[in-house]
């Protein structure tokens, strides 16, 4: 297996182009299996998990390719041959289960492999199956398979979710669209990410208004058609490499950003003493490398702290002046960076969702390992200022969410490389 071996040392200087998301693209994908037409993404990111996505695409007969060097993805539905998300692929990646809803508007019923657990937490799917049941659906588990069906047509419901769930407010977004009559969802989630997916499904000729409030109206259509849309910067990896110059020193612009899609996080680093200034290209982020000030974080929904950036911002902690604390409200299970990060030296103590993060003149590099995304980007991060080698391993993980990690920090002057395992 692969790895990567940072060596602390500073400044970073220069641009770094953020991708379009992850997040959102994993759910503009399936939104193709609600159309016979094509649906073409621009600004998608070359990442495992959008490959795996496409492969799960493919197996239920869309037609889906990555054109590469455009980060252009051209998929088509025209003829669905199979309903069956198979759990080889879901297991893989929990955003495989973004294809039931689609499924069942689209053909009438669908079987999903449920995803179980993961590293971060259990991360039922509860809230997803009790809207579409309110949308019409019926839905058991058997063999590890949730079996859904709706014999005659989804119908327009009032679902008020238990929690404004991502994942359950986009599967019920895109289920809604083709079902009869109008669906109002509330406690709705109102990450950019949804935002998008309306965005796109509008331009298929969904009818929806509300996205990005806690009230989403779906207007049931007939049909969708196709689309070209551009898939939306991607607000975690533009978080984690604005943390970059924070955390080495130098003056770095991520291009692309925007601060709407950060602002808490922009915020949470002014009362670290840091600043940032949009520049019309993107967001500049300057720092002469000093000890920023310990500050107090809770994870929240959009537009709260995002839970995605809850390692990387602990690693900057780390080496605050002063005591902070880090709750995370999201998952039960988030903080597996921080015995890693201990054994760089960081001072944390982890008591149930509260971690708190005694500051530290300096890390020291050591060998690490994470058992997540954001939890290995934030290892690279503690690194890019740890005196001494860090080498991070299990670096599959990063590879579903960073395209060219290595690439993207050398260019700024982290002394960074990927060593290739056997
Ligand atoms: C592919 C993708 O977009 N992933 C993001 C998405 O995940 P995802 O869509 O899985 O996150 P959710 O918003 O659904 O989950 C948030 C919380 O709700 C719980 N829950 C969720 C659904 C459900 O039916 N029952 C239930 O209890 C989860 O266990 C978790 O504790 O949003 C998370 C929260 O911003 C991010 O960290 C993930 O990066
Ligand atoms: C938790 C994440 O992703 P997923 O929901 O795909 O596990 C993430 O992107 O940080």
């Amino acid at each position: 297996m692969d790895s990567i071996v940072v060596t602390g040392g500073g400044p970073l200087n220069g641009e770094i182009p953020i991708a379009g998301a992850k997040n959102a693209c994993l759910a503009l994908m399936p939104a193709t299996l609600l159309s016979e037409e094509p649906l073409i993404l621009t600004n998608a990111p070359r990442l495992s998990d959008i490959s795996t996505m496409t492969v799960l695409l493919q197996s239920l007969g869309a037609d889906a390719a990555s054109l590469q060097h455009d980060k252009v993805l051209a998929m088509s539905s025209h003829d669905l041959t199979s309903t069956r998300a198979d759990y080889d692929i879901v297991r893989k990646m929990r955003a495989s289960n973004l294809v039931l809803g689609p499924l069942l508007a689209r053909a009438g019923h669908a079987e999903v492999s449920l995803p179980g657990g993961c590293a971060i937490g259990a991360r039922p799917m509860d809230i997803h199956i009790d809207g579409l049941e309110k949308l019409g659906a019926e839905i058991e588990l058997r063999d590890g398979y949730l079996h859904a069906k709706a014999p005659g047509g989804l119908k327009g419901a009032q679902i008020d979710l238990a929690f404004p769930s991502v994942g359950a407010t986009e599967n019920l977004m895109m289920a809604a669209t083709l079902a009869k009559g109008t669906t109002v969802i509330t406690n709705a989630a109102r990450e950019p990410e949804i935002v998008d997916l309306a965005r796109c499904l509008i331009a298929m000729g969904a009818q929806i208004e509300g996205e990005g409030t806690d009230r989403i109206e779906i207007q049931g259509v007939d049909r969708l058609g196709g689309a070209t849309h551009r898939v939306v910067t991607d607000r975690i990896e533009l978080g984690t490499y604005m943390l970059a110059p924070v955390i080495a020193g130098g003056d770095v612009e991520c291009l692309g950003g925007t601060l709407d899609l950060v602002q808490s996080f922009v915020e949470k680093l002014a009362e670290a003493g840091v600043s940032v200034e949009e520049t019309g290209r993107g967001l500049r982020v300057r720092h002469d490398g000093g000890r920023v000030r310990a500050v107090d974080i809770t994870t929240e929904v959009f537009p709260g702290f995002p839970t995605d950036l809850q390692a990387q911002m602990m690693a900057l902690l780390t080496t605050a002046q002063g005591v902070s604390t880090l709750h995370e409200t999201i998952f039960e299970n988030r903080f597996m960076h921080a015995p890693e990060l201990v054994r760089m030296g960081a001072e944390i103590e982890v008591q149930g969702g509260t971690a708190r993060v005694t500051g530290v003149e300096r890390l020291k590099g050591a060998p690490v390992m994470a058992t997540d995304l954001r939890a290995s980007v934030s290892l690279i991060l503690a690194g890019l200022a740890a005196e001494g080698e860090t080498v991070v391993s299990r670096v599959y993980h990063l590879d579903r969410g960073y395209e060219q990690v290595v690439r993207k920090l050398s260019r700024v002057g982290a002394q960074i490389e990927r060593v290739k395992g056997t």
